[in-house]
């Protein structure tokens, strides 16, 4: 399977001239490794302000590298009086492709739920785009033993997901999902659980997506949380880790692309 490397900016950088700094260093530098990157799918995602000046800079370059959103509006797939959203709709229009759904940091300070995740999720399915969806236990929960738990209850959105598709989107979750496992605990902490805990936790990923549908056993199942160049390698040995959602670290270009080429291998 190839493998997924997401650099997700959150909100970062606070100017234009910053993005367009770093968009270019990322295409400069995919550019000199182009033929190298087979293996690897990239993808960066900006602030919805800055998915503009990233898609044209992206565009300009003739760049593989794809565009994703760091959310979505639940409220409507396409428009209407809505402040601060933006649609689904709107997204696919800009040249977006995909769209980070369910962040622990969107769960935390905005208080999403599975049922306004769940929404976000049919949005996006509806305009075509594919989904990253973010899951992860807090500190707590991993303390106490109860990650397996809280995965579970996350990953029923998907099950309601699948359950609520059209009869003309059938096929479209095998091939427009990635599980994002993101210990809250590890998120920029510089804490990471080890590979070997989290190629088990993939493993009951797995397990569960399968009992929702065989059909989503190919859905890749990527890390996130202080993934950094020195410990990318260790993450990409496990066969389990299809690929990294990648935060501080994606906010230098030298950075990321030494995390790529790890996944690249
Ligand atoms: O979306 C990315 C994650 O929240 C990881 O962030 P981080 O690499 O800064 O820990």
């Amino acid at each position: 399977m190839k493998s997924w490397v997401i650099g997700n900016w959150k909100l970062n950088p606070t100017s234009l001239e910053q993005v367009q700094h770093l968009v270019t260093d990322l295409v400069e530098g995919v550019d000199a490794q182009t033929r190298s990157m087979d293996n690897c799918h990239l993808m960066l995602a900006p602030s919805f302000l800055h998915l503009s000046p990233v898609q044209q800079a992206l565009n300009a370059n003739s760049s593989t590298l794809k565009l994703a959103a760091q959310d979505v509006s639940a409220l409507s797939a396409e428009s209407g009086a809505y402040t601060g959203d933006v649609s689904a709709k709107q997204l696919k229009d800009m040249g977006v492709q995909w769209v980070i759904v369910g962040h622990s940091e969107r769960r935390q300070y905005y208080k999403e739920s599975n049922a306004v995740l769940l929404k976000k999720l049919l949005n996006s399915a509806e305009q075509g785009l594919g989904v990253i969806l973010c899951i992860g236990e807090s500190e707590s929960d991993f303390e106490a033993g109860h990650t397996e738990q809280v995965l579970d209850e996350q990953l029923q959105v998907i099950a309601d997901f699948l359950q609520q598709l059209k009869p003309e989107q059938a096929g479209y979750a095998e091939q427009n999902l990635i599980i994002a496992y993101e210990p809250v605990w590890a998120i920029g902490t510089g804490k990471v659980p080890s590979v070997e805990q989290v190629t088990q936790i993939h493993r009951f990923i797995r397990q569960q997506l399968h009992s929702f549908d065989n059909k989503l056993d190919t859905t890749p199942v990527i890390y996130g949380g202080s993934v950094k160049p020195e410990n990318a390698a260790d993450f990409a040995a496990s066969d389990q880790i299809n690929g990294v959602l990648v935060g501080g670290a994606a906010l230098q270009a030298d950075s990321f692309l030494a995390i790529a080429k790890c996944f690249n291998n």
